[in-house]
């Protein structure tokens, strides 16, 4: 259901802030965001989030982005290039973010006086991040998180938003969707899906920061299936990607893609018996694993990992083609064979388990479409074995 928003007016409105005091000069107060995170889509995010900001009277202007600090090859500093450019020249070139994004090297300063923290870098960061924030966020502070991936414990799979409310203490909401950054750059109609909790009303104010009319948010009461969606499609998407690679066409990409789909709920369901079947229809289910088949990082690259027939590394060919910017599939295809070892499920998830042998060399690229002997028509969904 799309909620009943405030609509952000199109014009600036001559706001009088207190840029202090989490206020404004009504004495109403106001939501401060911080956004943890500069590199492609987080970029993005600080831009679509500033351009509500600006014109919201309920949150604060100012968006303070943190920036994980690198010289740049003219030898200045990435975020000062930003704050005097109003531009990421390295992960979003040519798009400038509003002059109320504030670059901040300083992760512990940026997250200082904000109410609203929005989580948004590599998975592989983030317990290291949330490690070095403990005890440096406002304790009434909510979060969300837009990072498409998890962590693998001992007991199990954890994911990111369940990291930031363990070490963190605070609630976290997931956003995830068919969302290819460089296109919502230039402002090119998307959706997304906010996942929450219970907390409804925080729930449409994450939906308020982020709607645009170029950007469509919908709140689901689901996180777990909105965050294993934007999570497992990235697996899905280096199959389709050696399909690509290969010259297979496109029958047999959709064929990779419609199990892959069927791989992602069943997994889901296994590991949290509450995932909606719903949110495999919503933008972060079944429009992102279409988007990430066709236009994303991680099918650009392992089409290239197959073109050269698995003989130059991930590593190789990600650093090559993306310039800085991180692949999530190759690590979930990891973590996801972790957790399918340890309860011996690697024949329930064929496709699954072979996108990971490939990665690491054990399968030629052609394997994609083997599998499928060993197709297995059942999984264990609470205890039993149901059909999918
Ligand atoms: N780019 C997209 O189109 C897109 C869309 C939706 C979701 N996402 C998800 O958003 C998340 C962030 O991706 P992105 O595209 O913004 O990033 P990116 O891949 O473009 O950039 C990598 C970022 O990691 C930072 N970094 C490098 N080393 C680091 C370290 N040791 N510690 C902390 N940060 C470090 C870099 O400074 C850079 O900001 C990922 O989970 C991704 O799946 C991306
Ligand atoms: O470029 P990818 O493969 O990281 O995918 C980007 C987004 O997740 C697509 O929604």
């Amino acid at each position: 259901m799309v909620p009943a928003l405030e609509v952000a007016p199109q014009e600036n409105q001559d706001l009088e802030l207190d840029s202090d005091m989490n206020s404004n000069c009504n004495g109403a107060t106001q939501e401060r965001v911080a956004v943890i995170g500069s590199g492609n889509w987080g970029s993005v995010a600080s831009k679509l989030i500033a351009s509500n900001t600006a014109k919201l009277s309920s949150f604060h202007d100012e968006v303070r982005m943190w920036v994980f600090e690198e010289t740049l090859p003219s030898g200045e500093k990435l975020s000062e290039v930003i704050n005097r450019e109003n531009e990421n020249v390295k992960y979003l070139p040519g798009v400038k973010l509003g002059k109320n994004v504030v670059a901040d090297p300083d992760l512990v300063n940026t997250v200082k006086d904000a109410t609203m923290l929005v989580f948004v870098t590599p998975h592989q960061f983030m317990e290291g991040i949330c490690k070095r924030l403990i005890g440096k966020v406002r304790p009434d502070a909510q979060a969300i998180s837009l990072i498409k991936g998890m962590e693998v414990k001992k007991e199990g799979p954890c994911m990111i938003s369940t990291l930031i409310t363990q070490l963190l203490h605070i609630n976290c909401s997931v956003l995830m969707g068919a969302n290819i950054a460089n296109e919502i750059a230039q402002e090119k109609f998307s959706e997304a899906t906010v996942g929450y909790r219970e907390d409804e009303e925080t729930a449409l104010k994450w939906v308020l920061l982020f709607s645009t009319p170029y950007f469509l948010v919908t709140p689901v009461q689901d996180v777990e299936g909105v965050e294993l969606c934007g999570t497992l499609k990235n697996v899905v998407a280096l199959a389709a990607g050696f399909v690509d690679g290969l010259e297979m066409g496109n029958n047999t990409k959709a064929a990779i893609m419609r199990i892959g789909l069927r791989e992602m709920r069943a997994f889901s369901k296994l590991m949290f018996p509450s995932v909606k079947n719903n949110t495999f229809f919503e933008s972060c289910g079944v429009a992102d694993l279409i988007t990430t088949c066709l236009g994303g990082r991680n099918r650009k690259v392992a089409e290239a990992f197959a073109k050269n027939n698995g003989k130059r590394s991930f590593d190789e060919l990600e650093a090559e083609m993306l310039q800085g910017q991180k692949l999530q599939g190759v690590s979930t295809a990891r973590e996801v064979y972790e957790v399918l070892s340890h309860r011996g499920w690697q024949e329930l998830f064929p496709l699954f388990t072979t996108v990971y042998e490939i990665c690491i060399g054990h399968l030629s690229p052609s394997a994609i479409v083997e599998y499928s002997e060993h197709k297995p028509n059942f999984a264990l969904v609470d205890g039993s074995a149901q059909v999918y």
